[in-house]
């Protein structure tokens, strides 16, 4: 009998030491490692699954009380099924669990000898030796063993895993050494159950138990002479059998190299317009030098973000043409272009046409301000300087676009945007920490945009007023050059003074947020250039569910199209009341209100208005309200778009940390959009 100290289920020494070599392939972040590993993109949860096959599993914290790591062999809990427990906060197993399509998968990839990649997480405990990264890629390993047993009363599943390369010392080796070698021992004591028939292997030393969830001899030991009766092992007491943890398991494709990297990354050579802003082109590579997954962060390229490391990666851009991205099934006339916009009943649309734009103006019920979107035609984006040139000239300079941090904590390690970005003006660093950089000596396509976003603004804005005017006034035009004036030197002192430029590779997008911060004016306009994007624009789910995710009632006023929205109007004038008269009733009501309404968190609306964003259009939201109740995402369908937005940031509204070291001057050029031949 071999001695069971030797192999206790569970491992863990308090100091660890050091490995025999270093990981090949390791990250600081969950989201740089899903970006740049194909064996390994769930950004939750510790398995990666895709197209019935296993491919990746992650062990970090979370272990069993027997999940078990040596050099050779993994053996962990088949993940899910945990839930907080109410008293300890611990997160424990809630119920039976049965194969589901995760464990189905390992089995196929089981069946079919496709080996997995283990990574361990820091905070692994029964890593043999000690870790000095947030992941650590072990190697590729045949699962071998997929089987039920019980903790604390409940069926759970287990895998056992083998390295598949057992002709080289693993990295991870304790460099103190392992007691016994992996394939040294006897195989496993094999039996077949009297009741079901079917042939478990013994894993325990404590006896053989038939390992069918099914059978009735299911995870009992055998009679003995203290204990007469079939009865369940002490689950504190089981240690595994060393023959079982120590088994080699042979495949035909033993040894077979796969790769932990997927660096292939080179351009074909054949000029495939905008083949370097492929979805593969901004894949994460692992740095050559040393290991690191690393995200593209770069607009020109990857550079490695371990420190002192200084390998970089630049592809040449192969240019798209503006005449690439003319969309052959809907052509562009110097008329005025027809829309593929789409809006939910309860909008209202306007539609006007006017200095070349179709102009499709959304209004929502219960919101003041309008979302226009301004559809340009031929004339507009082959003017002289205008989006097609801009789209041509923005692939030809470096505008310093990058993928910024997001440091929102959710994933270990950082998060990045899922876009490049830059801003030019004053710093705008509400959704990410973008740097700013001066006007003065920018690219003019950055300069350009805000002198016609300002144009386009002022425009729609007046337009606004004398539309208000006509409706209300009958004085032959006087009124109405008044109202033109004022929007003027109105606008002359709150110009657009920002223009935040996001670049979109292939499958980038931005998702749902509001534009909406502190010291940002009412309005916002966005030009957009190249592959056409599609803007989505849903109430937000707080005020569509009318409740936080954290179950307390939101008492803002309830828009039409929001859930219960008749009965929310009710217990408003209701809240409103005892909001006045007594705080702590109205305070406990908050809680209360949601159930007697039969409100429910999670639910997300339906998009309220959808734009396609095609080459040279621009969108203009106006109005506080539409940033507070609803949100925007924008995502596109080719391989590379612009997005240049333009805002009026209060320079007052900056910390003095935030505020600019150069000045912010007027926008110079003066756009007139109103000079272009008009539209035939
Ligand atoms: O890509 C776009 O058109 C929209 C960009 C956007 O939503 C933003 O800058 O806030």
């Amino acid at each position: 009998m071999y001695a069971a100290k030797l192999f206790p289920a569970r491992s863990l020494p308090v100091t660890k030491a050091d490995s025999i070599s270093q990981p090949r392939v390791w990250a600081d972040g969950r989201q740089e490692l899903c970006e740049t590993l194909h064996y390994f993109r769930a950004y939750h949860g510790g398995s990666y699954t895709t197209g019935g096959f296993a491919r990746g599993f992650m062990f970090d914290k979370s272990a069993h009380k027997r999940d078990y790591m040596d050099s050779a062999v993994v053996i962990a809990r088949a993940g899910g099924g945990l839930v907080k427990d109410k008293d300890t906060g611990e997160r424990v197993i809630s119920s039976d669990r049965t194969e589901d399509t995760k464990v189905t998968s390992l089995r196929n990839s089981m069946q079919y000898f496709n080996p997995v990649v283990i990574i361990a997480g820091a905070d692994n405990p029964n890593m043999p030796s000690k870790t000095c990264h947030a992941y650590s890629v072990l190697d590729y390993f045949k699962p071998t063993h997929i089987w039920t047993e019980k903790s604390k009363g409940m069926k759970i599943m287990r895998y056992r895993f083998e390295r598949l390369d057992s002709t080289n010392p693993s990295w991870w080796t304790p460099n103190d050494g392992e007691q016994v070698e992996h394939g040294s021992l006897d195989p496993p004591l094999l039996h077949t159950c009297i009741e079901c028939k079917h042939d478990s292997q013994q894993i325990y030393l404590q006896g053989w138990m038939c390992l069918q969830p099914g059978c009735p001899n299911f995870w009992l030991l055998a009679p003995t002479a203290e204990n007469p009766l079939p009865h369940e092992p002490v689950e504190a007491e089981l240690e595994y059998d060393p023959c079982f943890l120590k088994q080699r398991t042979t495949w035909p494709n033993d040894h077979h190299e796969y790769s932990l990297t997927s660096n292939n990354v080179g351009l074909s050579g054949l000029s495939i317009a905008g083949e370097d802003c492929s979805l593969a082109y901004w894949l994460g590579m692992v740095c050559p030098k040393c290991g690191r997954c690393n995200s593209r962060l770069g607009w020109v390229g990857w550079e490695c973000g371990s420190q002192g490391c200084t390998w970089t990666k630049e592809l040449p851009h192969t240019f798209i043409a503006a005449q690439a991205i003319r969309e052959p099934y809907f052509p562009l006339s110097g008329g005025y272009t027809m829309s593929r916009d789409t809006h939910l009943p309860l909008v209202k649309l306007d539609v006007s046409f006017k200095d070349n734009y179709r102009i499709n103006r959304y209004t929502i019920p219960g919101i003041n301000g309008f979302v226009a979107h301004l559809i340009a035609n031929k004339t507009v984006v082959e003017e002289e300087g205008g989006p097609d040139q801009m789209f041509e000239e923005l692939q030809q300079v470096d505008i310093g676009l990058r993928r910024r941090g997001l440091g929102n904590g959710m994933l270990k390690g950082e998060s990045y945007t899922r876009h490049f970005t830059v801003n030019y003006g004053m710093p705008y660093k509400f959704i990410a920490a973008t740097s700013s950089a001066t006007f003065d000596g920018a690219a003019r396509p950055v300069t350009h945009t805000r002198s016609r976003l300002n144009w386009a603004a002022k425009s729609l804005l007046t337009d606004e007023a004398t539309r208000e005017l006509k409706n209300d006034t009958d004085d032959g035009g006087e009124a109405l050059e008044k109202a033109r004036q004022k929007i003027e030197e109105a606008w002359r002192l709150k110009e657009f003074n920002e223009v935040l430029a996001l670049g979109y590779f292939e499958q980038q997008r931005i998702n749902y947020h509001d534009d909406g911060e502190f010291g940002l004016g009412p309005t916002i306009a966005t030009l957009s250039l190249g592959a056409p994007g599609t803007m989505r624009l849903r109430m937000k789910a707080r005020h569509y569910n009318g409740m936080s995710n954290a179950g307390v009632y939101d008492d803002t006023p309830p828009l039409p199209g929001c859930v219960a929205y008749e009965a929310r109007l009710e217990a408003q004038k209701h809240l409103a009341h005892i909001k006045a008269t007594n705080s702590s009733v109205y305070r406990a009501s908050l809680k209360t209100i949601p159930k007697q309404l039969g409100l429910k968190s999670g639910g997300t609306a339906r998009d309220a208005i959808t734009l396609t964003l095609a080459h040279g259009d621009i969108v203009i939201m106006h109005g506080e309200g539409i940033q507070k109740y609803y949100e925007h995402s924008v995502d596109h369908a080719g391989k590379l778009r612009f997005a240049l937005t333009c805002r009026y940031i209060d320079p007052d509204s900056l910390k003095e940390t935030d505020k600019p070291d150069y000045e912010v001057g007027p926008d110079e050029e003066c756009y007139d959009g109103s000079k272009l031949p008009a539209a035939a």
